[in-house]
């Protein structure tokens, strides 16, 4: 029977000669993730792969996503390296985060010690302080969007909620999102909210995880759960230590306005706990600089004047060009050699 729809192969042939794909790591709603390796240095990659036909009215989210990801770049953040959109189908080409969820990292281990929920949360609120101050709330906190990568360091996903609302964070998101236990009560009492409030509590949800092991708010039937949440009532079982207690408090207020800004956060004495820096939020490696040894290597390997090379990696097209000198970059900070395969 003729049918005009191309075979799997063939939609993916956009990718040959620049990545190869392997198996799906991860499916959800209207994508799935595949893992890659980028043909010219040999690292891996995630893809993420979604039919722009199924993605419906979400195609706008998607876009929305993909312009903050440009925006977004921080050693907690899930890096984009590039995007290829074809007629039917987006391609996400993301970093490689091989350590799994920690959702799984503290389900394996019951519940984490103090001292190792700290490195975790300070890691979390320096990303979520970092988008916060370029206007964006990510709206979807929770142990499943945070991924482990090589080095146990924690990268923030799927900004597929995120919102950077037209008149700033002053502007209310009516749009009731993300998941329920983490979701602050104003959000979902349906009233206006700011997206960096409700973020603010989904850290105290996340914190409660990292150092019990369960939710503080849970509840098989969800209006159960969300009175719950609008009440604020949560218990703290007998191990946490007076500091961390403190800290939740001021996380989980039911009124917003009472909660603690990011600002605040990151120099709380539970954060603070053992370090003596605040949490840093700016990303120390952003120079406007590019590197010379990478710009090189890409140059003498298309064969095109250093001018040019720049050009492209400025205009933030996220092409391949500079996806590969993302990668090139990343294997000179881990002291990787950064010789590109020439076919010669
Ligand atoms: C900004 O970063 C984003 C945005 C987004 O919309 C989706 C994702 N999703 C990702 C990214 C990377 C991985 C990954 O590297 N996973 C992995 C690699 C090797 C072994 C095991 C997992 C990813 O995994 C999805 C399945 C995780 N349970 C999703 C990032």
């Amino acid at each position: 029977m003729e049918t005009n729809m191309p075979s799997k192969s063939s939609s993916y042939a956009v990718l040959e000669g620049q990545y190869t794909l392997h198996e799906t790591i991860g499916t959800g709603g209207f994508a799935k993730v595949k893992l890659g390796t980028h043909v010219l240095t040999g690292d891996k990659v995630a893809i993420k792969i979604m039919d722009k036909r199924l993605l419906g009215e979400d195609l706008p989210r998607v876009k929305l996503e993909i312009e903050a990801l440009k925006e977004l770049s921080h050693q907690h953040i899930c890096k984009l390296y590039q995007k290829i959109e074809i007629e039917n189908k987006i391609f996400l080409i993301l970093e490689y985060c091989p350590g799994g969820e920690l959702f799984d990292y503290i389900v394996e281990r019951d519940r984490l010690e103090e001292k190792e929920a700290r490195v975790f949360f300070r890691q979390i609120v320096s990303a979520v302080a970092y988008i916060h101050n370029k206007g964006y709330a990510h709206r979807d906190l929770k142990p499943e969007n945070l991924l482990l990568d090589d080095e146990q360091n924690l990268k923030l996903i799927d900004f597929g909620l995120c919102a950077r609302p037209k008149g700033g964070m002053e502007t209310h998101l009516e749009t009731c999102c993300g998941s329920p236990a983490y979701a602050a009560p104003e959000l979902i009492s349906g009233q206006e909210y700011l997206g960096n409030e409700a973020d603010i509590w989904s850290l105290g949800v996340l914190l409660f995880a990292l150092l019990c092991g369960y939710l503080p708010f849970d509840d098989d039937n969800v209006s159960t759960l969300y009175k719950k949440i609008q009440n604020g009532e949560y218990e703290c079982p007998f191990w946490l230590s007076q500091k961390s207690k403190q800290l939740l408090h001021r996380l989980l207020q039911v009124n917003p306005k009472h909660r603690i800004t990011v600002t605040e956060l990151l120099t709380d004495p539970w954060l603070m706990e053992g370090f003596t820096e605040p949490v840093l939020w700016k990303n120390p490696f952003k120079t406007s600089k590019l590197d010379e040894e990478c710009l090189i290597e890409l140059s003498m390997y298309y064969g095109k004047p250093r001018t040019v090379i720049v050009e492209e990696i400025m205009q933030r097209n996220f092409t391949y060009i500079s996806a590969t000198y993302s990668l090139l970059l990343q294997r000179k900070a881990k002291g990787q050699r950064i010789r590109l395969e020439s076919d010669t």
